[in-house]
């Protein structure tokens, strides 16, 4: 039993407490309504019974006729001095009708309000969980997951609670309908209970399928968009490898997966549809042959019955259709419910204090990092004086650019400690600190937007913010380069900067940090994809910035870091010298031989 109810609550209600979670006392607003829809209905209904008595000749305030416990209707009518006529009756029913149509406008129009606000909150509050999500779990989660999430799973959380709340509203209409025929004729009411649940025995195998399918397009959902993702992501590669026709093969394959699960979705909401009018007229037919040949039920009584019992199998059959399209959807509305909780357990924690600038200087005190059991970088320590450059360097693997993501606030140390002006960086605020850095990695970064855009990240154009731009790009070598552009700094700069070459995308990003006012500069591989004359322009345009900033520089070309004021040598996440260019070479004979087989001079 009570295994029972907890696989019930766990079925039924745990989706009630999702939209309640999101939406409060507006579900006892919609729910509130649609009772009282169904109730005015009720009532216009049941004032047909008199009517007919009152057109047969029978007086309609006779205890015990046809009306059953429904006579207070007309007792309180009575009381209130009206004398049922006909007329009179007529006018009443137009008076419970009009204002049922009213309420069942104000009810829409609420239902429709409702619905935009719950997906506004959905998506505003899943976006800002996106903004704190800590890195470490997006390095390792399924990226077609969170696109998918965020787009097609977003509308179909939407159509969840559109499908859900009218299968509850037609529940509710079967409640009201049910305890009106109830009051007219108990015999009648169980029939038509008998009806709703031979129905919903035919129709359990129904949902259990869609639901099914409905998980099973959710997950293919999350394949199809990561596989698109590295398609678009990769075209280049896969173009130039003559891969793409393979690779497109397999995207095919999880396409048609997708398809036909929609398809057999498709196919399962069409039996429910062909079969609900035969049920309903099976059902009605049966309880008329029931009431007629065995009760002897007079005409006025069947009719009203008929009404009511139409009305009642109407919205059953209403509630289970909706149920069935909100099955399609469900496996959404779970997916949601997960993902949700994994960003809200996956938040980065956000110390107290603000960042404003950097005073004095960053310390690496005995600080190391794991992915999962193995350390990949082991008990460092240097200090980073404010406005010094520092490099890093090692071999591939060495633990450089996960150094770069302890000192950036990407990823928390997991032992010793990094301070930041002598505060530990747990206490600090990230984001702001963040701000105060500018990234420049190996794939630069550029969006399908202006340079402009690009640069300001979709600041204003004001004569202010323009000289800023232009300042920005004067100091990356890019401006002589955007006065060639036919649009200048309005020029568009296509899908991820195909039509640039690497080394203006690297600059262009460079202009983008300068632009925002940074503190600290990273620089990750920032000068692999440069031509040599681009190298040295870019490493002049450095030598400029030098003493500006803090700058840290991640290269395998030596040259790069030749003028270094402190150079971190690490192998297989230890630190194993450092010192500038002339020391280390003096002192590392590994550095030297890295140094020479790179053909560097110092100068
Ligand atoms: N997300 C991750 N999960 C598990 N291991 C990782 C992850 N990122 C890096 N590593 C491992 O950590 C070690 C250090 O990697 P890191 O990227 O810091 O080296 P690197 O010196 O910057 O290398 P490269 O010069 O090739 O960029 C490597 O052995 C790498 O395999």
């Amino acid at each position: 039993m009570k295994v029972t109810i907890k696989k019930f609550t766990q079925k039924y209600l745990s989706n009630f407490y999702y939209f309640f979670a999101h939406l409060r006392f507006r579900i006892f607003f919609v729910v509130s309504l649609s009772l009282f829809v169904g109730v005015l209905d009720g009532f216009g209904l049941a004032m047909f019974l008199p009517l007919l008595e009152i057109a047969d000749g029978i007086s309609p305030t006779e205890e015990g006729g046809n009306m059953g416990k429904l006579i207070f209707l007309v007792n309180g009518l009575n009381n209130m001095g009206i004398e049922l006529t006909v007329p009179i009756a007529l006018g009443i029913i137009c008076f419970f009708f009009m204002v049922k149509g009213a309420f069942a406008f104000i009810n829409g129009y609420y239902k429709i309000a409702v619905k935009h606000y719950f997906v506004r909150k959905i998506r505003i509050e899943n976006l800002d969980l996106l903004a704190g999500l800590k890195y470490k779990y997006f390095l390792s989660a399924d990226q077609g997951r969170i696109q998918n999430s965020y787009t097609t799973e977003i509308n179909r959380v939407s159509n969840a609670y559109s499908t859900y709340f009218m299968s509850f509203q037609n529940g509710i209409l079967v409640v009201v309908y049910m305890t009106f025929a109830f009051l007219v004729d108990w015999q009648f009411a169980i029939l038509v209970s008998l009806g709703g649940l031979i129905s919903n025995l035919i129709f359990k195998r129904i949902y259990a399928g869609t639901e099914k399918s409905s998980k099973k397009l959710t997950k293919g959902g999350h394949d199809l968009q990561g596989l698109m993702l590295q398609a678009v992501a990769n075209f280049k590669y896969l173009k130039a490898s003559g891969s793409i026709k393979q690779y497109v093969n397999r995207v095919k394959k999880q396409s048609i997966d997708v398809e036909n699960t929609n398809n057999k979705i498709a196919k399962y909401g069409n039996i429910l549809f062909a079969t609900r009018e035969p049920i309903i007229i099976l059902v009605v037919c049966t309880v008329i042959f029931i009431q007629t040949s065995y009760l002897n039920t007079p005409l006025e009584g069947i009719l009203i019955s008929l009404l009511f019992f139409y009305r009642a199998l109407t919205s059953l059959m209403q509630a289970q259709s909706s149920w069935n399209n909100f099955l399609t959807v469900v496996g959404s509305l779970d997916n949601m419910t997960e993902f949700t909780q994994e960003l809200v357990q996956n938040q980065e924690k956000v110390g107290k204090i603000e960042f404003k600038n950097l005073e004095d200087k960053i310390v690496l005190d005995n600080v190391s990092l794991s992915y999962g059991k193995t350390r990949v970088v082991k008990n460092i320590s240097f200090d980073i004086p404010k406005t010094s450059e520092i490099a890093l360097v090692g071999e591939s693997g060495s633990g450089k650019t996960s150094i770069i993501n302890m000192i950036s606030g990407l990823i928390p140390a997991d032992g010793g400690q990094i301070r930041i002006d002598g505060e530990p960086m747990g206490n600090i605020n990230i984001p702001t600190f963040q701000r105060k850095i500018g990234y420049i990695s190996q794939d630069s970064v550029i969006f399908n937007d202006t340079v402009f855009n690009n640069v300001t990240f979709w600041d204003e154009p004001t004569p202010e913010n323009l000289e800023k731009f232009r300042s920005a790009c004067d100091r990356a070598a890019i401006l002589s380069f955007i006065e060639t552009l036919e649009a200048k700094e309005f020029e568009m700069l296509g899908n991820n900067g195909l039509n640039l070459s690497g080394g203006q995308k690297q600059r262009i990003s460079i202009a983008r940090e300068l632009y925002k006012e940074i503190d600290i500069l990273i620089l990750d591989e920032a000068t692999s994809a440069l031509d040599s004359e681009t190298e040295k322009e870019i490493q002049v345009n450095l030598e400029r910035l030098k003493g500006f900033y803090t700058i840290i520089v991640i290269a395998h070309r030596l040259s790069t870091v030749k003028n270094a004021d402190n150079i971190i040598f690490l192998n297989k996440g230890e630190k194993v010298a450092m010192g500038n260019f002339e020391t280390l070479i003096e002192l590392e004979p590994n550095f030297k031989r890295m140094v020479q087989l790179q053909g560097v001079h110092s100068d």
